[in-house]
Parts: structure tokens; C-alpha cells; sequence
């Protein structure tokens, strides 16, 4: 059995999983509504571990169709934040909504994914025995049955899918390339689009151009850009240069809170963020 053979077998296998649902079992969800207020709402949400307050008192609003940044210095939060959103952990106190109809609360985490936000960690996580397209094969949502995705010939609407997708991330040229081979840039681009082919309404992306080289960033740039408007996007990023290519919207948190909030240039000349960065060992906003 080929290495790519194995690799599927174990994707088949891994899918095949007595207790795995699938996406096409879940119960339909109600779309998310956005007609009176925005896609992503936190209020007061606090959470501790072992005492120590993470979280404290956070309050945040994510319009529908913003790219918004999300910066701050070590142990600010952001992880955390991000992980209360995707229903990875719990708050102790506050509300998440999404839209005005789901209650993020009463959800578990792949309900939360199936509603249509993806996260994107920092590693890119791409099966890199499979080639591009693939990858994006397998990542497709849905009602699509697994063995179909995976064994048969696309049907034109996937097709067409991974089509706009490779394009989105600039891809195209490398469909048939393996992911194993792909520079770390086009990596992190290929995961980017297998989280696209679910669809997604808010797109979770932490840390997207660490370890980019600066023609990958400037090229993740225009990505992240681009996406803003058709989903949401909510980016974590320590590279202040970057944030500022990109950000119309910056959020500073610190100690768990909401510090500042406002353009790039509202945010570093605000008094309070420079003490906390330069407080600490971080680069000056
Ligand atoms: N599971 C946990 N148990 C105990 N403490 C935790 C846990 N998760 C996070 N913390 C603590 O909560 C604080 C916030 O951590 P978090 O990872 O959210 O910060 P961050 O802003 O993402 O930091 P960084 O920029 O370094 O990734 C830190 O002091 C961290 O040590």
C-alpha cells in the first residue's frame, strides 16, 4: 500500500469510528442571524483556573463581515477567549451568542464548528501525504457522505468549490502537489481553505504569520483581507507590522479585560497600551 493509500485508510478508518457523528447526522441548525445586532457577542464573561482570573469581565462584539485584530501581551487572554468561543472551555460566568439565535453556551464543540466557525491554530495541520486537493477533499462539509468525498469523482458543485477555493488562497498551481512539500506559507494557506470549504460565517485564526517569510505575510494580507466580507474574521497576532497592514479594527486585551479598542493608530498611541507593552518584554504597539 502506497504512502498515500495507508493515509486514506487511516483517514477512512479514523472516519469510520463507532462513535464519530458525522456532520450530515446532526440535527440542521437554524442560521445564524445577524438582521439586528452583530455575528459574535461576549458579555461580561469571566473564567479562572486554579483562582487565577483569565477572563475577567470580557465584553466584545464581532460585526458580521469584520476582520478584526486581537492583540495584547502574553497571558492577556486571547487563547483562552478564543477557546471559550469554540465551546473548548467554559466560562464561569457571562453570555456568547452567535447571531441573536445560538446560545455558544449550551453548545459542544462540534456543534459549535457545525454552525459555521472555523478556528484555525497556529501549527498548520494539513494531511501531508495527500496533495492539495485532497486535503480540501476531505475538509468538504456536509451532507456529502464521507465514503463519496473520499472515493468518488467530485461532483461538479465540489468541484467548483475547490475551484474557488484554490483560487482564493492562490493555490491553483499547486493542486496536485503534496501537502508535505508545500512551503510553511502555502501550508497555512491550505488549511485557511480547508476550513473554507465548510463554508464558515467567522473564521478563528491565531498567529497566521509566524514563521512566514515577509513575501508569505504580505500574501496572507491580502488573503485575510479578502475573506473579510464574505465571513467574519477574528485574527490573534503578535507581529505588529502585520496587524497594521491588515486591521481597520484593533481590541487590546490584557489581564483577561478589553484595555483598548480602535484603529491601529487610536490603539498605539493610547497611553495604557504602551505601559502594558512596554511593561512587559513585548514589542512596543
Ligand atoms: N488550562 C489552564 N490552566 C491554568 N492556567 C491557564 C490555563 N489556560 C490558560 N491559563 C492561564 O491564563 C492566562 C491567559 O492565557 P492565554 O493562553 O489565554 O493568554 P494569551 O494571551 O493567549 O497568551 P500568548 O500570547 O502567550 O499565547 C495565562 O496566565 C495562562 O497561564
Amino acid at each position: 500500500m502506497s504512502v498515500i493509500d495507508s493515509t486514506r485508510f487511516d483517514r477512512l478508518r479514523e472516519f469510520a469510528r463507532p462513535d464519530r457523528v458525522f456532520d450530515f447526522m446532526a440535527p440542521a441548525q437554524s442560521p445564524v442571524d445577524v438582521r439586528h445586532g452583530p455575528i459574535l457577542y461576549l458579555e461580561d464573561v469571566s473564567v479562572s483556573f486554579d483562582g487565577f482570573q483569565a477572563i475577567n469581565r470580557l465584553n466584545l462584539t464581532i460585526d458580521d463581515g469584520e476582520l478584526r485584530c486581537i492583540i495584547g501581551p502574553n497571558g492577556a487572554g486571547k487563547t483562552t477567549m478564543m477557546d471559550i468561543i469554540t465551546g473548548k472551555t467554559r466560562p464561569d460566568h457571562g453570555q456568547v451568542w452567535f447571531g441573536s439565535r445560538h446560545n455558544l453556551l449550551t453548545l459542544d464543540e462540534p456543534q459549535i464548528a457545525n454552525l459555521g466557525i472555523g478556528r484555525k491554530f497556529q501549527k498548520p495541520t494539513v494531511f501531508e501525504a495527500l496533495d492539495v486537493t485532497e486535503n480540501l477533499e476531505l475538509a468538504m462539509a456536509g451532507e456529502r457522505r464521507v465514503w463519496k468525498t473520499l472515493l468518488a469523482r467530485l461532483d461538479h458543485e465540489g468541484q467548483a468549490r475547490i475551484d474557488e477555493v484554490l483560487e482564493t488562497i492562490g493555490l491553483s498551481g499547486e493542486r496536485y502537489r503534496l501537502a508535505g512539500v508545500l512551503s510553511h506559507g502555502q501550508k497555512q494557506w491550505l488549511e485557511i481553505g480547508m476550513l473554507l470549504m465548510q463554508r464558515p460565517r467567522l473564521l478563528l485564526v491565531d498567529e497566521p504569520v509566524a514563521g512566514m517569510t515577509e513575501p508569505e505575510m504580505h500574501r496572507t494580507a491580502a488573503l485575510l483581507t479578502r475573506l473579510a466580507g464574505q465571513q467574519s474574521v477574528v485574527v490573534v497576532e503578535h507581529d505588529m507590522g502585520f496587524v497594521r497592514s491588515i486591521a481597520r479594527q484593533v481590541t487590546v486585551l490584557h489581564q483577561g479585560s478589553v484595555l483598548a479598542e480602535g484603529t491601529m493608530d487610536d490603539v498605539s498611541s493610547d497611553p495604557r497600551v504602551v505601559e502594558v507593552y512596554l511593561g512587559g518584554d513585548e514589542e512596543a504597539a
